[in-house]
């Protein structure tokens, strides 16, 4: 006789995946069999919750057999009535929440885009704001300052120093003198430091104008918010006590213009929460760059936005594509990796010559070396001087971005914080700082917590200096001059010689370095990733890699699974 076979069980949630992600899947999956859902709607539910973890705001649409099968659970609807999860039209899988915030978003933009009348600027003063200026270069920044007027909403996009902040500045110029800024100008961003640098240029863009502009202009080129950086978050009125937006339909933020720089970093929860904060007759200008990395939260609104505005060829969106600060051997470097063009990235690094070099490093000792060759390069000229002024602090923060490593990983031995490790042991040899001294002059750290207080946000670069008086102190550039704080004030921070690229969006350098995982197969590699590192340069590249995480990255364009853009397209 045969022993009886007892088939196991599959799991309903699988053992692969991080421990809270499978927590998670197994949370709401036995929340789904409690509640009469089937084995199948609670594998998917898990799934559903794990992929936005990741950023996903649906799961890409599923086979007809088992659409079917789900429409005939009672926990499923078809978004028109409220359900615990939903099935599309197009066999997309929602948590009902993602759904919701995708229809509003969608339907809000449709709202706004429909409400605008176009009003073109008159050519004359079209010209008076751009004084010297050549129409060859600067035709697409015409285009937008011309284009926003009548509008309810308006997305510029464009790489690095392709002029966004400078044509930002000119569209707020012409609406402010059309009168649609009565009620204010706000401009932020999602970050306290992007808040901060766009606030900083516009304020240097407008003195420049200032001398060329007429007198007519000057009431409009006094409006200019020009003192108060602030976060989304800041701008929606975020209240922790309640954890909530106080600026909503209720209460709307009360400024007639809203301007949102790297809006690549909003989430979709962060851009339904602003659009329903808008008074109806606000402006919303969009800026930001599409091609780079996604937002921390779900969705990806602003790739989506640009997909489906340059797709139906909209007037309400305008790309910009020269940059004015990076080499011109470097563009078509960037250009090749946004497009994930393989061969033309190849051709462009030929022709780029000592602009731009792969360094093939794909193992523990190749890094070991890249590390201290770099460290050589940081260390070729001693710790920096003390400064016994600003200025002296200024020169040596500008000395600093003149390089930067930027890692994809943080942890592991080819992450930001073993680079950082390897770099600094070496420096300390080179330099003959002990062990046991944290601060010594040449240390850079990286602010890693918004200080509102202080005025240190997360992303500030700061640099160990020694005082007039031989006092450890560290540096921040700001506008006013370098700013000294005593090591033991600073808040949360990092070492700094290699950052994440995640951590450099919106910073530039001179030359950069980027690391990049030996695995071709790790899922950090993307286009996005890559572009978003090498973009950061102004002079020259070097990507330390094996040629086959290049080409992975390349051929890896992060598309987030979710429904917002066929529902854009929808509504048209
Ligand atoms: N039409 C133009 N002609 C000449 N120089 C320009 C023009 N537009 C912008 N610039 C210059 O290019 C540089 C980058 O401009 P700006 O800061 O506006 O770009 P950006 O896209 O906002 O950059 P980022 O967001 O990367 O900081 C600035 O020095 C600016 O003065």
């Amino acid at each position: 006789m045969t022993a009886p076979r007892y088939e196991a069980r599959p799991p309903i949630v699988g053992s692969e995946g991080p421990l809270h992600e499978r927590a998670l899947a197994r949370a709401l999956a036995r929340w789904v069999l409690g509640h009469g859902g089937s084995e199948q709607l609670a594998v998917l539910a898990g799934r559903a919750a794990v992929a936005e973890l990741a950023g996903d705001t649906a799961l890409a649409p599923l086979d007809q057999v088992v659409r079917a099968a789900l429409r005939r659970e009672p926990l499923v609807g078809d978004g028109s009535t409220p359900s615990s999860f939903v099935l599309d039209a197009d066999g997309r899988f929602f948590l009902w929440r993602n759904h919701q915030h995708e229809g509003d978003v969608a339907a809000a933009i449709a709202a706004r885009r429909a409400a605008g009348t176009p009003l073109p600027l008159a050519d004359e003063l079209l010209s008076a704001l751009f004084p010297g200026g050549d129409a060859g270069l600067d035709g697409a920044q015409r285009a937008a300052v011309s284009g926003v007027g009548g509008r309810r909403f308006f997305v510029l996009t464009g790489g690095p120093g392709t002029g966004k902040t400078t044509t930002v500045l000119r569209m707020l110029l012409r609406l402010q003198r059309d009168g649609v800024a009565g009620e204010g100008i706000a401009v932020a961003a999602p970050t306290g430091k992007a808040a901060q640098r766009l606030v900083q240029s516009l304020r240097q863009e407008s003195a420049r104008l200032r001398d060329h502009l007429s007198a007519d202009w000057q009431p409009a080129l006094d409006a200019l918010p020009t003192t108060e950086a602030l976060t989304v978050h800041r701008l929606l009125g975020w209240s922790p006590a309640v954890n909530a937006y106080r600026r909503g339909p209720e209460s709307p933020i009360e400024a007639g213009i809203v301007v949102v720089d790297e809006a690549s970093m909003l989430d979709l929860s962060q851009l339904r929460a602003l659009l329903r904060a808008l008074r109806e007759d606000a402006v919303l200008v969009l800026v930001g760059d599409a091609d780079q990395l996604n937002p921390v939260g779900a969705g990806s609104v602003l790739m989506d936005l640009v997909a489906v505005l340059e797709a139906q060829g909209a007037v309400d969106i305008v790309r910009l594509r020269h940059s004015f600060r990076a080499d011109a051997m470097l563009q078509p470097v960037n250009a090749a990796v946004r497009e994930g063009d393989g061969e033309a990235f190849a051709a462009a690094l030929a022709s780029a010559g000592d602009r731009a070099n792969l360094r093939t490093v794909e193992t523990a000792a190749a890094v070991a070396r890249e590390a201290r060759r770099w460290a050589d390069g940081l260390a070729e000229a001693g710790p920096p001087a003390g400064a016994d002024e600003p200025t002296d602090a200024s020169a040596a923060l500008r000395q600093l971005a003149d390089r930067q490593l930027l890692c994809a990983l943080r942890d592991g031995p080819y992450g930001a914080d073993a680079l950082n490790a390897a770099i600094e042991s070496h420096l300390r040899l080179r330099w003959q700082v002990a062990a046991d001294t944290v601060w010594y002059p040449g240390r850079v750290v990286m602010i890693t917590r918004n200080h509102y207080g202080a005025g240190l946000f997360n992303g500030d670069l700061g640099l160990c200096l020694r005082d007039g008086r031989g006092r450890l102190k560290v540096w921040f550039e700001s506008e006013a001059g370098a700013r000294a704080f005593a090591p033991g004030a600073l808040p949360a921070h990092d070492p700094a010689w290699a950052i994440t690229i995640h951590k450099s969006q919106g910073s530039e350098y001179g030359h950069v370095a980027v690391l990049l995982p030996p695995d071709p197969e790790h899922r950090i590699l993307s286009r996005q990733l890559l572009y978003t590192g090498l973009s950061r340069a102004k002079r020259s590249v070097e990507v330390w890699g094996p040629q086959a995480s290049l080409d992975a990255a390349l051929a890896r364009a992060v598309r987030r699974a979710g429904g917002l853009a066929a529902r854009l397209e929808r509504l048209g």
